[in-house]
């Protein structure tokens, strides 16, 4: 049966890796979060796969073109359960390098360098996940 939560959407994110550094976007807006960074990512649509809606995130935002890999951490609730966010490993793939299209911001962050910046809040967990998999990847 439909229920509230069988509805609720699915925003994705792409953690981007390039060299063991991660990509780190600052949000522009809205205000209460500009300058606060993410994933690059946005709402699946609908019909849409979650791999198709990283993909075609990543080339709205940011220009380029990846692969999306496997999940990363765990599903963590968006605001009051309205969407879950739910975050891949990408592969830079193609010659073209990321542009903050829609960011204010872009940093490729090394291992050492992930609490360097201020992550949304959500992001969080998905930081220490990644920090995880960065060390051991060596
Ligand atoms: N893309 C992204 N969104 C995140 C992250 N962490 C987090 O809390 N969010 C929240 C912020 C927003 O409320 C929501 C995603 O909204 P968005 O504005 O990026 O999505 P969208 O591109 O589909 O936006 P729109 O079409 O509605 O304008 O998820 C993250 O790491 N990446």
């Amino acid at each position: 049966m439909y229920t509230e939560r069988a509805r609720s959407k699915v925003v994705v994110g792409a953690a981007i890796l390039s060299g063991g550094r991660v990509l780190a976007c600052a949000r522009s807006a809205p205000p209460e979060v500009a300058g606060r960074f993410e994933f690059p990512g946005g709402k699946v649509e609908p019909g849409e796969s979650e791999i198709d809606a990283v993909a075609r995130e990543c080339a709205e935002e940011l220009g380029i073109t990846v692969r999306p890999g496997a999940r990363l951490g765990v599903d963590v609730p968006l605001g009051n359960g309205w969407a879950v966010l739910r975050v891949y490993l990408a592969e830079l793939i193609g010659d073209a390098q990321p542009r903050a299209l829609e960011h204010r911001e872009l940093r490729w962050l090394a291992v050492d360098e992930l609490d360097s910046v201020l992550w949304l809040p959500a992001d969080v967990p998905i930081v220490e996940a990644l920090r995880a998999h960065l060390t051991a990847a060596g």
